[in-house]
Parts: C-alpha cells; sequence; structure tokens
C-alpha cells in the first residue's frame, strides 16, 4: 500500500471516529456545536489518522510503548481510543501525569472534546482535589495518587487500562508504577499498560518490559521554527527581556511563552514587562506556589498579547491555545554548588533539581543544564494550534555539548525510606532486590533501612514492625508517626500533626520574595520563637487560621500578603491537617488530646516531643561561644543554623533539625533547642549505640561528654526528689524523662 492509499484508508477510518463516542456515551442529536468543532480538529491530528493502527497493536499486546512529536495527540486521544475500546469491560482507564495543572487542564480537554461534563465520564484525581463520579470512566490523575492507590491493590483492579505518560520525566512515583505494573500484567493477562512520551527512550524501557509492542505516531500539527544564540550571555533574564520585546514589537501576532528557572526570576521579569508595557501586553506569571485561580488566568482569553512567564510547570502535556513564541533560557553561569536555598527555588524546576547525598543524608538543591529532552519538550509548547518559533537563549552548539539526553531519574536523587516501607507493607520484603528499572545506590537502601528501624517500623531482621504498618498508611511523611505518638503522651498531638501538614506542602509557609527579603523578615519576627522554628511555623498557621475566623474587613488574601505568608502553602496546610485528622481518628482511634496556649509548659511539651520523635537528627554545638557550628550526633558532620532560623542569635547547645541541606555551606534548618535529658533514655544514646572509633573510643567525645552532664544533672534532681518525697509530694510523677518539668519545679 502506497503513502497516499494508506492516508485515504486512515482518513475514511478516522471519518467514524465519533461512532464510538456516540454509541458509548450519548445521543449523537445532543452534542454540542463546539462538539463538532473539536471533532473537526481532533480528526486532523497525526495520532487520529493512525487509530486503527494503534488499536490494532493495543489487542495484540499487554504493554506498548507510544512515542510521537510534541501536540500529535497522545494525551488526549490515545486514552479515549483505549477508553472506547475497553468500554464494555466494564472498568476504568487511568492516565497518569507527574503534574497537577496538566492532570486538571488534559481531564478539562478530554471532557470537552466529548461534550461531557467533567467528573463524569471523565474525570481526574489530584492531592485534595477530585472530580470524579461513580458514572467515571477516563481518570486523569497524578502518578502519587495512582502509587497511593497500588499500594491498596498490587492487581490494580479497578482498571483495564493503564496510561503512564511524560514518561520519560521518570519521578520517582512513575519508576514505581512501572514496576508495580510490570507484576501486575503478570498476574493479570487482561489488564494493559501503555507508556507514552514524545521524548521516551524506546530501548531502555523495552529491555524493561520485554515483549512490549512499540507504536511510533509520524508527523507533527505544526512546525516551530528554532533559533539559537550566536553568543552565550549569562544574563538570561535581561536576555528574555529583550527576546520579549522584539517579539512584540516587531513580529506577528500570537502569544509567547517564556521559560525561566525560579519564581523570583520570574516576578523580577514579569514586573518590567508590566512596567514597560502597561498596554497591549498581558503579562501573566505562571510558577507552582500560585493559587489555582491564578494559574488558570493563563487558559483565558485576552484582548491583548499574552505573555506567560514559565517555569517548568509549563512544559509538559498542556497546550494554551494561541501560543507561537516560546522562548527558553538556559542557566549559563551554573556552578554544581549553587543553590536556590528557599524551598521555592527547590520547586521552580526548570535547571533547578533536588539531590539527596546518601552519605552525609543531606539535600541539596542544584542548579543545572537542562536536558536535550526538556528542549524539546519546551519547544513543543509552540506548534499546537499554529504554526510556531522557539528562541533559545543558548548556542546550538552548548545544546549539541552541554546538554545531557534526559533528566537522571528521580528514584536515583531522591531519599527512599518511605518508598522501602510502602514496598514492604505491599508484601515486598527484600527491597534491596526490588526489580527497578534504574536500581538505586545500595547506599541509598542501607541508609533507608538504617532510618526506618531507628524509626521502630522495621525490625533488626528488617520485617517491617505493626508501628510500620501504620506509618505506611499516612499521607505525610511516616516518620511523623513517631511524633504523634509522642505528642498524644505530651498533649500536644493536634500541634504534631499540624508541624507534619506545615513539612508536606510543596512550598514553605513564610515568603520570602527576592526584592523584598529584609521586609519579610521583620513581618515573620511576630511569628519567631527563639527557641524553635517549629513553633515558629505553629505561631504563623494560628494566626492565620484567626484571621480567618476573625471576621474583619481585611480580605485573608491582603492579610498574608501583609505578613509575608504563602497564602496558598497554608491553604494547602489546613486541608492536609484535616484530613490527617480525619484519618487518624478513624484509623488509628486517636482521641485529640491538645495541650493549650495557656498552659505554662506549651512550648516545652512541643520542644520535648519533637527531640524524642526525631533524636535521630539532632546536631550539638561546638563548646567554643563564639562559634556557630554544630556537629550531628549520628553521623558527626558539621555545618551551621540556617540563616532564615529564628535561633541564630540565641545559640543553643543541643538542637534537633528537620532538614540537612547544602547551598553551598551545610546548613541545618528548621531547628529546635533541646534538652539533652528529654534524650538520655533512648536507646540511641547508650553508649553501646553511640558511634565510636576502631580503637572503642568515642567518634564524638563532645557527645558523650554532654550527655553524661545530662545524666549527672538528672541524677542531682533525683537526689532532690528524696526530700520532696519525704515532704509527701506525688513523687511518682518525676521520672527522668520529665526532668525538664522536675527542674522548672525545683528553681520554683
Ligand atoms: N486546551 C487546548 N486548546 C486548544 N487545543 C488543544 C488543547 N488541548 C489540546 N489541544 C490540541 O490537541 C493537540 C494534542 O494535544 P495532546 O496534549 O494530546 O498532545 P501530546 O501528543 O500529548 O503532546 P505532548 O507530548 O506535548 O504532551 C494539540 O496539539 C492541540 O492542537
Amino acid at each position: 500500500m502506497d503513502d497516499l492509499q494508506r492516508n485515504q484508508t486512515t482518513a475514511q477510518q478516522a471519518q467514524s471516529l465519533e461512532e464510538w463516542e456516540v454509541n458509548a456515551l450519548r445521543d449523537h442529536e445532543l452534542h454540542s456545536s463546539r462538539y463538532f468543532q473539536l471533532l473537526e480538529s481532533r480528526r486532523r491530528l497525526p495520532v487520529s489518522l493512525r487509530r486503527q493502527e494503534f488499536l490494532d497493536v493495543y489487542h495484540n499486546s499487554q504493554i506498548i510503548l507510544v512515542s510521537g512529536e510534541t501536540g500529535s495527540g497522545k494525551t488526549t486521544q490515545i486514552p479515549q481510543f483505549v477508553l472506547f475500546d475497553e468500554w464494555a469491560s466494564g472498568k476504568k482507564v487511568a492516565c497518569t501525569q507527574p503534574r497537577r495543572l496538566a492532570t486538571t487542564a488534559v481531564a478539562t480537554r478530554t471532557a470537552a472534546e466529548l461534550d461531557v461534563p467533567l467528573g463524569e465520564e471523565v474525570g481526574y484525581s489530584v492531592r485534595f482535589e477530585k472530580k470524579l463520579s461513580r458514572m467515571t470512566r477516563l481518570k486523569y490523575m497524578t502518578d502519587g495518587l495512582l502509587l497511593s492507590e497500588a499500594s491498596r491493590d498490587r492487581n490494580f483492579s479497578a482498571y483495564s487500562c493503564i496510561i503512564i505518560d511524560e514518561a520519560h520525566e521518570r519521578t520517582l512515583n512513575t519508576d514505581l508504577l512501572m514496576a508495580l505494573l510490570k507484576m501486575a500484567t503478570s498476574r493479570r493477562s487482561c489488564l494493559k499498560v501503555v507508556i507514552m512520551s514524545a521524548t521516551l527512550n524506546v530501548e531502555k524501557i523495552q529491555s524493561y518490559f520485554p515483549g512490549a509492542a512499540t507504536f511510533e505516531i509520524p508527523g507533527k500539527v505544526h512546525p516551530v521554527e528554532i533559533h539559537y544564540l550566536s553568543d552565550s550571555t549569562p544574563r538570561y533574564c535581561y536576555c528574555a527581556i529583550t527576546v520579549v520585546q522584539h517579539i512584540h514589537e516587531n513580529m506577528d501576532d500570537g502569544d509567547i511563552l517564556l521559560f525561566l528557572p525560579t519564581s523570583g526570576d520570574i516576578e523580577m521579569v514579569c514586573s518590567i514587562l508590566r512596567k514597560r508595557y502597561d498596554e497591549g501586553l498581558k503579562v501573566l506569571p505562571l510558577y507552582s506556589a500560585l493559587s489555582r485561580a491564578k494559574q488558570q488566568e493563563i487558559f483565558e482569553d485576552s484582548e491583548y498579547r499574552k505573555c506567560i512567564v514559565a517555569t517548568n510547570v509549563a512544559e509538559t502535556s498542556i497546550t494554551i491555545d494561541g501560543i507561537v513564541y516560546v522562548v527558553g533560557e538556559y542557566l549559563h553561569n551554573f556552578f554544581p554548588w549553587k543553590v536556590g536555598i528557599d524551598k521555592s527555588a527547590t520547586d521552580s524546576g526548570l535547571e533547578i533539581r533536588p539531590v539527596y547525598n546518601p552519605r552525609l543524608r543531606m539535600s541539596s538543591v542544584l542548579t543545572c543544564p537542562i536536558s536535550k529532552a526538556s528542549a524539546k519538550q519546551r519547544a513543543g509548547r509552540a506548534g499546537r494550534t499554529q504554526p510556531g518559533i522557539c528562541f533559545r537563549l543558548y548556542t546550538g552548539q552548548t545544546h549539541d555539548t552541554c546538554f545531557i539526553p534526559s533528566a537522571p531519574p528521580g528514584i536515583l536523587e531522591g531519599e527512599l525510606a518511605s518508598q522501602i516501607l510502602l514496598l514492604k507493607v505491599m508484601g515486598f520484603e527484600s527491597v534491596g532486590t526490588f526489580d527497578f528499572l534504574d536500581p538505586p545506590h545500595p547506599e541509598v537502601y542501607l541508609c533507608g533501612l538504617q532510618d526506618l528501624c531507628a524509626m521502630g517500623y522495621i525490625d533488626d531482621r528488617g520485617t517491617i514492625t505493626p508501628k510500620g504498618r501504620i506509618a505506611a498508611r499516612l499521607s505525610v511523611h511516616p516518620k511523623w508517626l513517631n511524633a504523634f505518638m509522642e505528642g498524644q503522651k505530651n498533649g500536644c498531638l493536634r500541634e504534631m500533626i499540624d508541624l507534619a501538614a506545615i513539612s508536606s506542602t510543596q512550598h514553605p509557609i513564610f515568603s520570602r520574595p527576592p526584592p523584598a527579603r529584609f521586609a519579610a523578615d521583620i513581618a515573620h519576627q511576630r511569628f519567631a520563637c527563639p527557641l524553635s522554628d517549629h513553633i515558629s511555623q505553629l505561631n504563623a498557621l494560628h494566626a492565620y487560621e484567626s484571621a480567618m475566623k476573625t471576621n474583619n474587613r481585611l480580605p485573608i488574601s491582603q492579610w498574608c500578603f501583609d505578613a509575608f505568608l504563602n497564602r496558598r502553602a497554608l491553604s494547602e496546610v489546613v486541608r492536609i491537617r484535616d484530613q490527617l485528622l480525619t484519618s487518624l481518628q478513624q484509623e488509628l482511634s486517636y482521641t485529640k488530646e491538645i495541650c493549650g496556649f495557656e498552659d505554662a509548659e506549651y512550648d516545652t511539651h512541643i520542644r520535648k516531643t519533637l527531640a524524642r520523635s526525631f533524636f535521630y537528627q539532632c546536631a550539638l554545638k561546638h563548646p567554643d561561644p563564639f562559634a556557630t557550628i554544630y556537629k550531628t550526633v549520628h553521623e558527626g558532620h558539621t555545618a551551621g543554623i540556617h540563616p532564615e532560623s529564628a535561633l541564630t542569635s540565641e545559640r543553643q547547645e543541643w538542637i534537633v533539625y528537620s532538614e540537612f541541606v547544602s547551598s553551598g555551606i551545610p546548613y541545618l534548618q528548621t531547628v529546635t533547642a533541646v534538652d539533652p535529658a528529654w534524650l538520655i533514655d533512648l536507646d540511641f544514646f547508650q553508649d553501646d549505640s553511640l558511634p565510636k572509633t576502631e580503637n572503642g573510643d568515642f567518634k564524638q567525645p563532645l557527645v558523650k561528654k554532654s550527655l553524661d552532664k545530662a545524666r549527672k544533672k538528672n541524677d542531682s534532681v533525683e537526689e532532690d526528689l528524696i526530700s520532696f518525697e519525704e515532704l509527701d509530694l506525688n513523687a511518682t510523677w518525676y521520672t527522668a524523662s520529665n526532668c525538664g518539668a522536675i527542674q522548672i519545679m525545683l528553681s520554683r
């Protein structure tokens, strides 16, 4: 069959495309005129012309790898082909995405194409937000949510087909899902798996799934012209503004999409562009910390040319109608230890990648050049609804020689304790031999296992404990179960739940926009607790909640703006917290036992609970009174307290920290001052558990000395207690574990 004949045949097959939908969904007569408009454009997509060929491959194979140019119709059309093909099975089809914005956007588009209300036959599910119903048969969802479903049902029994989209991103969740799907397909022959991307490493994935069929979609929707700079420039923001200016003033109509690495860069460029063009150009920022409503603005029509300035949240899957020009930057003057130190920089994507060092148990955020796959994906945001032009703010040589083919898989760059626990709870005991596409380094496994053992979630032989099973079910990091249990004992369970929710938001609750960092630091002083960053966070959350409740005239968005607090992060904290409260009450039958602010020991209860829950993350200050460095007790690494901490001016001997991060200089982040006397009865601090040299000497004599001092202090307290007993006071109340309270009692 020659190409012309082939095209004619496939075009004829495409004529009947809607019949499937009409039969399955609703009466043809009821379709809106928009449905027929969209149908026309769908029929022109490269993938639509290959529908029958795809279905032939689909019918003959259990696992199919689909590759095709950006915009060819993989995300919106392939799930529809599968949906109608599988309609009679009565089961669902899932299509995963790595990002929330893309998940909701493609679900909305697909529902519109099928002319059904979003949430009925086509729905979506992202963390804390879903539009689903009993009628839902096609479910777009984030890979993380499908993974948590898989932890309850390893066979994916509710689904006839799972589609993993944007597989080139190789997120940790996607890799785990692929491993689980590999096993599930061998148990359920009727389960199909489709793995898709425009930049898929087909050979690699095929060697992991032997026998998987491949399906390539030839053809582009519209051409995209690529332009490179002739010389490199390190001033990428300035260069980006010049290119936008050139496009706006000299080139034909069409919206602009500009990629920048951090939210700080985006806000700065947006404000310059807004000042320069107060009319004629609608400048819109797009990054993950923005509210959902703000993010949705990019899809709205505008009477002016739109210029969307985005991080990599706009890099894959989404189509913004009207985009003609894409401007993509590359950070030329990167060097490995140059880091965005705030959490928002960590998430702002593009060229900023979080990396975990298991030997140091330290997370760093590296500023890296992008990959060729990312460059291709970004260019692919143009040429979707009309021809496009992509301006790359680097030279062609830089692209060819500096960029790696694709970003390293997330599994090689992160900490694995919660994933190991998840696999253990699913029944995979020997996680070290688990069949991953790219197995993580054995040291990362070992480190994860040690941490789980210290937390009491696995025993010495690596078997999951009953406590570990509960921890794995939490919607936050499993390490928080210990804090909940300890918090319940000390009457501050509610505070621990708040802190767990704060730690699992994508963005920090304290906002420090680069142009106003100083003003932000002053505004944050009103929440600061000199002994604990954790308590400072709680103060900010409680102030936000009372501002929400108080019926004052100031809108909450303005209140957050004035206080330099991130409203989106705070409302997410409240949602996570409420969900946790429900699950803890339902699953663990926990009662709410709240110690009140009026309690004189309120702060002490919280600090003590943190000390006893995160004892394996504590550090001791160098004895020199002018020194500002700490040594971690477990690993013996030195680090300073993060400059954003409220503790920097008030140096404490012992602290517990939440993160060990590097931004060129190693820092302990989110720290709380603790009393070593709260720790001395824990196994971890007994002489036989403290790290020793080969000669049997203590590796950190300082730790030993400080603990001995605390023990002595306790002994002397007990001696004093004798006199208390003689006075016939309730002596049983005074135990070694609450000697903090005793000291205060004695000093009164
Ligand atoms: N929201 C939208 N508005 C206008 N057109 C759209 C929209 N969403 C999709 N399209 C059209 O459908 C086409 C296919 O989009 P789809 O997301 O399915 O492509 P894709 O092959 O998955 O792309 P990518 O590899 O970039 O994710 C686009 O090229 C565009 O023409």
